[in-house]
């Protein structure tokens, strides 16, 4: 879907990344540019070792570019002291990862203010029963997640990571723990919370039918961006990974 105001919320820019030296060094990235407009959801896409998670990394400011810049939430990370870098990523970027990262000593509840807890910030009461009521855990909130099912638990993590409106979510293979009836669900609040919320979405992921919810499939091949999908359905992802693979 358009979006008639076309804010930026995260910019890669020429983003090359190599690991290590010499005979050894790897490019996991070479040349990689990628706009995500706020407000949308975009998957993204590739074969094992085409650079996702280290895209990703990058985006959210978790790891530093060989050269290249990121925008994130209107800043240049490249420009950012190491302190201020730490405040962003911390203001401005959730996470949700496949296997859940919940702490398990804690409540389903306290787990979902943790990031504010840390940041000394003041929850937004109604903002936070709004999102618990909508992701359905507003009964499981006294649950430890060990209490809890993988969806219920995934549910739970997706709720931590909207609670402090980030500028983005980056989620990893968030539905690759769960069943696909379950991960279906999942895939449905976090289009949801796009829909709705205005939320800004991006998401590594192996699964043609987890990708068709987004709005964008960006296909990753060798390190450099090898095409997108808009709109896309099942058909037309598994048609766009099957292209890749033959050239
Ligand atoms: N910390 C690291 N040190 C050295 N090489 C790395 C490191 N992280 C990733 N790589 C290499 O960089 C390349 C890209 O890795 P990356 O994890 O970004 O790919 P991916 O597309 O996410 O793969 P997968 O789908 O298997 O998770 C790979 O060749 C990988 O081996």
């Amino acid at each position: 879907m358009m979006k008639t105001t076309a804010l930026v919320a995260s910019r890669a820019i020429d983003l090359f990344k190599t690991y290590g030296e010499g005979a050894t060094s790897v490019a996991a990235l070479r040349g990689v540019s990628v706009e995500v407009l706020a407000g949308t959801f975009t998957a993204i896409m590739g074969p094992s070792g085409s650079g996702k998670s280290t895209l990703m990394h990058l985006l959210a400011g978790l790891d530093t570019p060989t050269s290249g810049d990121v925008l994130l939430g209107g800043c240049e990370l490249s420009a950012l002291s190491d302190a201020d870098l730490t405040v962003v990523r911390r203001e401005q970027v959730g996470f949700v990862f496949q296997a859940f990262n919940l702490l398990p000593t804690l409540t389903a509840e306290q787990n979902i203010r943790l990031p504010l807890d840390l940041a000394g910030q003041d929850v937004d009461e109604a903002w936070q029963q709004t999102v618990v009521q909508a992701l359905g855990v507003a009964d499981r909130l006294g649950h430890r997640p060990g209490e809890l099912s993988g969806g219920q638990q995934q549910r739970v993590a997706l709720a931590r990571a909207l609670v402090t409106r980030p500028a983005v979510i980056f989620a990893d293979e968030p539905t690759g723990a769960l069943d696909s009836v379950t991960g279906a669900e999942v895939l449905a609040l976090f289009r949801r919370s796009v829909d709705e919320w205005g939320q800004t979405v991006v998401m590594v992921t192996h699964d043609a039918h987890a990708a068709a919810v987004a709005d964008r499939v960006v296909l990753l091949a060798d390190g450099q961006v090898a095409g997108e999908v808009l709109d896309p359905d099942p058909d037309s992802v598994t048609a766009a990974i099957r292209d890749l693979a033959t050239v």
